[in-house]
């Protein structure tokens, strides 16, 4: 049985906006899966249907099973990671417990030893062991979303959701952090949906990659399908020549609209901004 399931999900924001039409997919358990598409394409409208904060128009959304109302069995990074600054890293990865604990037991520290266990586990994961008592507020981005990482593992989830986890960090920051949460998707068997807007990083990172443009998935399939061409499609519309199509055959940009490459195979700031 799939992890996630989705069946002829169509979602309408107010009268009119359609964010999602017609998607039906299924992810099996394991998979480390990227979302791909320019602004608006209906991304994060994806991952909202499936931790239960959107509720699709019509179609069905099933993950192991029932539809996504038990919040707990799926973790979430965000972008912007919500932290508790005055706190502890450990502290705040602990607070991936609390659907266990609850609020009054976590304010009297009354955490399991198990979930204490699970949160230095966690940090450990995220190379954070060493720093587990620094304040978060001290931390930088990069260091940031990886406790945010730690903490969504410590709700022991059977399914890790990140919304564009690395877009406010420079690349070698976003490449770490996907590097971590690759690593916990690997360690731990985690089935992983994660939407990027960097596609060098996801490239590097991602097992199977699914395009959505206008609300629709263009593309689905593994690293070695997707090409520079279909990037382009995705990003620029079907037959242009966009960025990407301008690469070496070692996948180094050449030159063209792509601009810079630097240490990156792939232009970063390039990827296309719609709105
Ligand atoms: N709460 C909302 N109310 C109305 N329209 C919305 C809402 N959320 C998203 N939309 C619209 O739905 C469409 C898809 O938005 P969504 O945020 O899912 O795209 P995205 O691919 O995640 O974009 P970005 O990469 O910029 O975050 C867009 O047209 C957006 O304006």
């Amino acid at each position: 049985m799939p992890v996630v399931s989705l069946a002829n999900v169509r979602k309408v924001y107010g009268e009119d906006v359609v964010a999602l039409e017609d998607i039906s997919l299924d992810i099996e358990q394991g998979e480390f899966v990227v979302v791909l598409g320019p602004s608006g394409a209906g991304k994060s409208t994806l991952l909202r249907v499936l931790n239960g904060l959107t509720t699709p128009t019509s179609g069905e959304v099933v993950i192991n099973g029932s539809p996504p109302a038990a919040r707990s069995e799926v973790g979430m990074v965000f972008q912007m990671h919500y932290l508790i600054e005055s706190m502890s890293a450990y502290r705040n990865a602990l607070t991936g417990a609390l659907s266990r604990t609850g609020w009054l037991r976590s304010l009297l520290t009354a955490y399991a030893e198990e979930d204490k266990q699970a949160a230095l586990r966690a940090l450990d994961t995220v190379g954070l062991l060493d720093a587990a008592q620094q304040r978060a507020g001290s931390m930088s981005g990069g260091q940031k979303q990886r406790v945010g990482i730690a903490r969504a593992l410590v709700q022991d989830p059977e399914l890790l959701l990140a919304d564009e986890p690395v877009s406010s960090l420079d690349p070698k920051a976003a490449r770490d952090v996907m590097g971590y949460l690759k690593r916990a998707a690997d360690e731990r068997g985690l089935t992983t949906v994660a939407s990027l807007h960097q596609v060098n990083v996801a490239r590097e990172f991602g097992d199977r990659f699914i395009g959505v443009r206008d609300g629709e998935v263009v593309f689905d399939g593994p690293r070695e399908a997707l090409s520079m061409d279909v990037v382009d499609d995705l990003y620029y519309g079907e037959g242009t020549d966009g960025v990407y199509a301008d690469e070496g055959a070692d996948g180094t940009p050449t030159g063209g609209a792509g601009g810079e490459t630097g240490t990156d195979p792939t232009p970063v700031e390039e990827v296309p901004q719609d709105d």
